[in-house]
């Protein structure tokens, strides 16, 4: 399939929001965001960053069929590695299908979600995150210092994660995350063991696909991710009563290096595309979107780039969605391959610390600071 960039007005549509009812509300109120009948400012957006209300539909999204994978028909492979090298190029997202997930695995996360959510504030604080336990629930996170309208909670796919203590790079020391576990739902642990193997499946097998559609060998980047520092998150979006001044999640780029998103049938995902215009990703039913990190950004010297995206809130329905963060091993240091940089393309950034670059970043999550978090365009070697 191709990815096109149509019109946008061609795929405008309205989403005909009504007048949130008063139980919604109520609901909405959990994460405490109504004072005195007006919406707390720590969630409004900037009138510039405020989603519109009626939105463009991404028709042209690429849509990727993985079926060639289970096959060994050369050929379909080939056509394979050319989508997905015009998918990072031109859109740095797609969606898969035919990914070999068991369906099963992704209903038993969605159910049990669902389930660990709809608990009562007093149990899902037991497992919150601090300062110190930086795994677990959590409903206060701000994305470019405005609230998210949600609440999370953060699992390390392989433990002990590891991660520097602090960004100070004279600072040696290591600490060790361990994941919390809600006693009111004992099965939750296994569920999401079982899905981040699933994942860490998926993504060494889009890597794969990545490196080929680079023209480098396929395990090309298999190395950096043997003690791979990966996370699942699970986001719980409730309904908002004034969804065209909050954003369930504020725009942002994803430093890791791959993201693999499940999403629910409720929709709110938007991508910024190419040509500037906010485009929103429709649903596919079983369907994982896949986005380019900024790590892959700095690897391919900005052959693919990492895109902005951010999830719009509903005054009806609450939505689920549930990313994984492929990520490197703490101490790998992260450069422009050599393959893909020459006197007529020299590297555009200096190379960086993976573990130092994520623990300035989970520093900014509890402090805030005046200036922006840290960004791989620090690094960036000027023209
Ligand atoms: O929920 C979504 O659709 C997007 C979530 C996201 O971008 C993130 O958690 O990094
Ligand atoms: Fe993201």
């Amino acid at each position: 399939m191709q990815a096109q960039t149509s019109h946008p007005s061609k795929n405008r549509k309205n989403s005909n929001y009504k007048k949130a009812p008063h139980r919604l509300l109520q609901s909405a109120q959990k994460l405490k965001p109504i004072t005195m009948g007006k919406v707390d400012p720590a969630f409004i957006q900037e009138p510039e960053h405020r989603p519109r209300i009626s939105y463009i539909e991404g028709e042209g999204f690429p849509l990727i069929d993985l079926s060639p994978l289970h096959s060994n028909n050369g050929s379909a492979i080939e056509g394979l590695v050319k989508e997905v090298g015009k998918a990072c190029k031109e859109w740095g997202f797609f969606q898969v299908i035919n990914h070999g997930v068991p369906l099963e695995k992704r209903q038993k996360i969605d159910s049990d979600s669902r389930k660990f959510f709809e608990q009562s504030l007093e149990e899902k604080r037991k497992v919150r995150r601090t300062e110190k336990l930086v795994l677990g629930y959590y409903d206060t996170e701000h994305t470019k210092n405005v609230r998210d309208w949600k609440e999370v909670f953060d699992i390390v796919v392989e433990e002990p994660g590891l991660i520097p203590a602090s960004p100070d790079p004279d600072d040696k020391e290591i600490t060790e995350l361990y994941n919390q576990w809600p006693e009111f739902l004992p099965e939750l642990r296994e569920t999401c063991q079982d899905y981040g193997q699933e994942m860490v499946k998926l993504a060494r097998k889009l890597f794969e696909l990545i490196a080929l559609s680079l023209g480098l060998p396929a395990d090309r980047f298999h190395s950096f991710f043997k003690d791979h520092n990966s996370y699942i998150r699970l986001n719980h979006y409730p309904p908002c009563p004034t969804p065209e001044l909050a954003l369930g999640v504020g725009r942002h780029k994803d430093g890791g290096a791959l993201t693999i998103l499940a999403q629910d049938d409720v929709g709110g995902l938007e991508v910024k595309r190419k040509d500037g215009e906010w485009v929103r990703v429709k649903p596919t039913p079983d369907a994982y979107i896949v986005n380019v990190g900024d790590i892959i950004q700095v690897w391919s010297n900005d052959k693919y780039e990492s895109v902005e995206h951010r999830a719009m809130v509903n005054p009806e329905k609450e939505r689920f969605s549930f990313p994984f963060f492929f990520n490197p091993a703490h101490y790998t240091m992260i450069k422009p391959l050599e393959e893909l940089t020459n006197e007529q393309n020299p590297a555009k950034y200096r190379a960086y610390n993976w573990g130092k670059f994520t623990a300035s970043r989970r520093r900014s999550n509890f402090q805030k600071l005046n200036v922006e978090n840290l960004q791989i365009s620090h690094f960036r070697i000027s023209d």
